[in-house]
């Protein structure tokens, strides 16, 4: 299993929030993956990508935490609104089968 399938796995089911955070940035010399590669897979799994170093701190790793809490707060948000307008279909229904049955 490649680690993007891992992911989908992981991440589809489940509602999972993520977002893809490549650390060791101080470490360029021994770089195994690009930048460029990090920015594709998490245009693929339509995530926010970061790099950064818990060594030196390079890449604002405040800034990582943050957002991934302003994502879940965004899906959170999202999932909120659609049960709202779900329940407002379910009144709506009620209502509709009150009506009929007083019309009848
Ligand atoms: N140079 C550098 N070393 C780091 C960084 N983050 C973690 N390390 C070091 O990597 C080693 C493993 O760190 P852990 O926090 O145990 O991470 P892990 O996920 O369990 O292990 P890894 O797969 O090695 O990342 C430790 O020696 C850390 O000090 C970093 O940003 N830069």
């Amino acid at each position: 299993m490649t680690f993007k399938n891992l992911l989908d796995e992981v991440k589809k089911p489940k509602n999972v929030t993520f977002i893809l955070v490549g650390n060791k940035a101080d470490l360029g010399h021994s770089r195994q993956v690009s930048t460029e590669e990090g920015e594709k897979l998490a245009t693929e799994l339509a995530c926010a990508f970061y790099e950064c170093s818990a060594c030196t701190g390079e890449g604002n790793i405040t800034e990582v935490f943050y957002e991934l809490c302003r994502e879940i707060r965004r899906r959170k948000m999202i999932q909120g609104k659609t049960r709202r307008r779900s329940s407002t279909t379910h009144v709506k229904q009620a209502i509709n089968k009150m009506l009929t049955k007083i019309s009848s």
